[in-house]
C-alpha cells in the first residue's frame, strides 16, 4: 500500500497524525529535504514537545502539522480531517476554527488593542466574539484589566499571554506553539509555559510545542527528537535530566 497516494483513513483516536510527511524546499538547483517521510500519531489531550538541533526540521514539522505549510507528499490528519485534501480556502477556514498557533515573536497586530487581538481569529472567520469566554481566557492567562492596551504597552511575557489567549479563543482542537518561551527570560518563560499548559489542560486540548529548552520539554507528556528531517528519538514522561542526556548523546553521535 502506498501512503503517498492513498488518502489516510479517518481516525478520531488521534488528534494529529502525520503519515509519511515529506517536505522539500528548493535550494538553488538542488533541494533541501526539511522533513523526510515523518509518521507520528499524537493522542487527544496530550502535550508533545519537539526538539532537535537547528535546521533539523522542527518548524517545518509544526508548520505542516498546523496546515500553515503543505507537505510535498504524505498526509496530515487533524481530528478526522485530512488537511492535505483541502483546497486553500477550506484549509484556511479549518485552521481558523480548529487550530491555534503561538509564534515565538507573538505576531500581535500593533494598532489593535489586546481585546481586539484576542478576538481576531473569530472576526476573520466572520464570527462574533463570545464575551464571557474571552473574559475567562483573559483571566486565565493573567491579563485582567489589560483589554484596552496596545501591544507596544506590554512586556514580552504579557504579549505572549495575549498570543496564547488568541490561540485559544476559537476552542481549537490542537494548539501548536513554536518556541513560545524562546524570546523570554527563564522566569517569564516559565510563567508563560504554566499559563499555556494550564489553559490547554483545563480545556482538554492537544498541545504540540517546539523548544530548545530541556526544562520546557520536561513538562510535556512526551518528547520527539528530530535530526536531519527524521524522528530519531522518543521519550515518554521526560525529565529535564533525561532530555538533556538524550540531547548530549545525540550531539555526540
Ligand atoms: N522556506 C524555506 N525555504 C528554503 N529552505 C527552508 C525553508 N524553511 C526551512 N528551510 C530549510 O529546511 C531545513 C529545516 O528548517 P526548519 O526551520 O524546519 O528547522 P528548525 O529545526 O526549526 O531550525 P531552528 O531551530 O534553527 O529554527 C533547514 O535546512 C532550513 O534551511
Amino acid at each position: 500500500m502506498s501512503f503517498i497516494t492513498a488518502p489516510a483513513p479517518p481516525d478520531t483516536s488521534t488528534a494529529v497524525r502525520l503519515v509519511q510527511v515529506r517536505k522539500t524546499y528548493p535550494n538553488g538547483l538542488d533541494q533541501t529535504e526539511a522533513l523526510a517521510s515523518v509518521s507520528v500519531a499524537l493522542r487527544p489531550g496530550s502535550f508533545t514537545a519537539i526538539m532537535g538541533p537547528s535546521g533539523s526540521g522542527k518548524s517545518t514539522f509544526l508548520n505542516c502539522a498546523a496546515g500553515l505549510d503543505r507537505p510535498t507528499s504524505g498526509h496530515v490528519v487533524v481530528g478526522d480531517v485530512d488537511l492535505t485534501t483541502l483546497r486553500p480556502d477550506a484549509l484556511t477556514q479549518f485552521r481558523r476554527r480548529h487550530i491555534g498557533f503561538v509564534f515565538q515573536a507573538y505576531n500581535l497586530v500593533g494598532h489593535l488593542t489586546v481585546a481586539q487581538n484576542v478576538q481576531l481569529p473569530l472576526l476573520l472567520d466572520g464570527r462574533r466574539p463570545d464575551q464571557a469566554w474571552q473574559d475567562h481566557l483573559m483571566h486565565a492567562v493573567g491579563l485582567d484589566g489589560m483589554a484596552d492596551r496596545l501591544p507596544g504597552q506590554l512586556s514580552g511575557g504579557q504579549a505572549q499571554r495575549v498570543a496564547i489567549a488568541r490561540a485559544l479563543i476559537t476552542r481549537p482542537t490542537v494548539v501548536f506553539a513554536d518556541e513560545p518561551t524562546g524570546a523570554l527570560d527563564s522566569h517569564t518563560g516559565q510563567q508563560v509555559l504554566d499559563v499555556l499548559q494550564g489553559a490547554v489542560r483545563d480545556l482538554g486540548q492537544t498541545l504540540v510545542l517546539v523548544t530548545h529548552d530541556p526544562r520546557v520539554a520536561a513538562v510535556a507528556d512526551q518528547v520527539l527528537f528530530l535530526a536531519d528531517g527524521h524522528v530519531v528519538g522518543h521519550l515518554e514522561q521526560p525529565t529535564t535530566e533525561l532530555v538533556a542526556e538524550h540531547l548530549l548523546a545525540a550531539a555526540g553521535r
